[in-house]
């Protein structure tokens, strides 16, 4: 679906700087994660950052351009699980709380990322 018009879902993300710090949380709670971590040993995690912080600004309706790869390519060959999609949307879910994300902003984010799912796992 084409991102939202109205960009209310980027502002209640706190917009550039909330998105970066969602990130930035995400990507420290995945770190400690050892159900997923291991997926993440050789990743450009300075590319990763930029490429997630373009997505989460583009899917809010923010004004960016996601300029990273299809979501087929980025997650081809790692064979995630729904478990490990399931771990990574958790990990998400206490980040943007950390931030103060109101829950049902935090859902409306989780049902923009929800269709690629199947992009994503089993690759
Ligand atoms: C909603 C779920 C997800 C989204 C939106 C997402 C998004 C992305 C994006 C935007 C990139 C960067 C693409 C690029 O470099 O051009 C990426 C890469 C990556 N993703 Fe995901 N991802 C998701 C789920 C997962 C899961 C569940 C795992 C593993 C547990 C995972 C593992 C990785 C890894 C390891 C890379 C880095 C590849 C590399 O640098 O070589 N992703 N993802």
């Amino acid at each position: 679906a084409p991102p939202p018009a109205e960009d209310e879902l980027y502002q209640a993300l706190g917009g550039q700087s909330g998105i970066e710090r969602i990130v930035e949380g995400l990507l420290i709670n995945i770190a400690d994660d050892e159900r997923i971590v291991s997926h993440f040993v050789d990743a450009d995690i300075d590319r990763l950052f930029e490429k997630l912080v373009e997505q989460i600004c583009m899917e809010s309706g923010g004004p960016c351009e996601y300029t990273g790869d299809s979501m087929e390519d980025s997650h081809a060959g790692m064979d995630i699980t729904e478990g490990d999609f399931n771990a990574l949307v958790e990990n998400l879910i206490v980040a943007m709380t950390a931030e103060g994300v109101p829950v049902t902003s935090q859902n409306r984010l989780l049902h923009r990322l929800a269709p690629m799912r199947g992009s994503i796992i089993y690759r």
